[in-house]
């Protein structure tokens, strides 16, 4: 497992704040175990600074930090003893602001099972390990719901015994996960490529349109892809799809969402081909509530293009982010909420897109599946 989260991190862009420094950073000590454990403590009860609560080892940084790195492996040297040539670093994850405006950059680090931690009273109240395998199966007490100035976020609070994991350090483990598990079996995707590209070749694919209904109509000057929707016939889309109902289940688990159906349609956008900026649905018509989408290219060159570009809700000036669409990367957003777009591709570019559904009709007005 940490053999992946290795490639997998070194693969990652993770997010930082434009044109500012990182005044801090922290290290995630990921304990190289058969069922690897991640290292928290728990900050003295007298501090000055978020005292008592559960964080990960780290500082402000120093003049003499040179980078976020040195100052992770300084501070976890100073406050729990874990000498910093026992640390492999692995890679970095994106910037987070605390609450007193600190911008916080987390570095992973694998550290060996069983070294002899001496936390320092002055600073470190505890220290304690969580098994990511237990971490993954989101066993949240609680969603605390958090207004950044990137948005509404809703982030999961642990409890672990008398030792409670939340706000920024969960951020951080949430993203960890992320980035490290592998959620679909790479030959999944290698099987869904193939079906895509068997389906191109006897013809099988056909142009998509926008609008639904009577308002359907080609625009391919505002989308360009070709698309076929998945079904359960064939072994790697049913898999597909009972992973994504699978996906589903948690999400509702979590946020209530009522989700009720999916939906997904292979699509290939050629050389050149994009779709201009939109919404998934439009507020209250529809019931599309989130979108997903799964890359299938492999090998996708860095100057590849393709990326989908996501904009801010209510402000679709301002970029949030860019996601190159390589084999296994999984996206999700919130269908009404979020402007994207996908830019021009230099390659083929191969991708399956869904809609989790909910099921109503709203007045007279019905929203067929489609
Ligand atoms: O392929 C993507 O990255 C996004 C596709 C999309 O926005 C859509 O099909 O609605
Ligand atoms: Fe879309």
């Amino acid at each position: 497992m940490l053999e992946k989260a290795r490639t997998r991190l070194q693969a990652w862009t993770p997010r930082t704040f434009d044109g500012e420094r990182a005044h801090a950073a922290v290290l995630l000590p990921l304990i190289d175990a058969a069922s690897p454990r991640l290292l928290l403590t728990r900050r003295a009860a007298h501090l000055s600074q978020h005292a008592g609560q559960v964080a990960f080892p780290g500082g402000k940084r120093d003049a003499g930090d040179p980078d976020p790195e040195s100052c992770a492996l300084r501070e976890a040297e100073e406050e729990i003893g874990l000498p910093r040539e026992r640390v492999e670093l692995i890679g970095r994850l994106s910037d987070r602001r605390s609450r007193h405006g600190l911008i916080v950059t987390p570095v992973v680090g694998i550290i060996a099972d069983g070294l002899d931690f001496r936390p320092s009273p002055a600073e470190i109240a505890a220290l304690f390990e969580i098994p990511l395998a237990t971490l993954l199966t989101d066993p949240r007490r609680h969603t605390d719901v958090i207004d950044d100035a990137r948005g509404r976020l809703f982030v999961p609070s642990y409890t672990f015994g008398e030792h409670v994991l939340w706000g920024l350090s969960a951020m951080m483990v949430v993203e960890l996960l992320a980035v490290a598990e592998e959620f679909f079996d790479p030959a999944l995707i290698a099987a869904l490529g193939d079906e895509l590209d068997e389906l191109e070749q006897h013809g099988a694919l056909t142009r998509a349109g926008i609008g639904r209904g009577h308002a359907h109509q080609h625009r391919p000057d505002i989308r360009g892809d070709s698309i076929r929707w998945l079904t359960p016939d064939h072994p790697a889309q049913r898999h597909y799809l009972m992973t994504l109902a699978s996906v589903r289940d948690a999400i509702n688990r979590a946020l209530f969402l009522g989700l009720f159906e999916f939906e997904a349609h292979f699509a290939r956008y050629p050389v050149g081909a994009f779709y201009q900026r939109h919404v998934d649905s439009f507020r209250g018509r529809a019931n599309r509530i989130i979108s997903s989408v799964t890359y299938l290219n492999r090998d996708w060159p860095d100057d590849g293009g393709g990326e989908m570009v996501s904009y801010a809700p209510g402000d679709e000036t301002r970029e949030l982010g860019r996601v190159a669409p390589r084999a296994g990367t999984f996206v999700c957003f919130l269908a009404e909420e979020m402007p994207h777009e996908v830019l021009p591709a230099r390659l083929p570019r191969a991708s399956i897109a869904g809609w989790f559904r909910r099921n109503s009709s709203l007045g007279s007005i019905i929203d067929p599946a489609r």
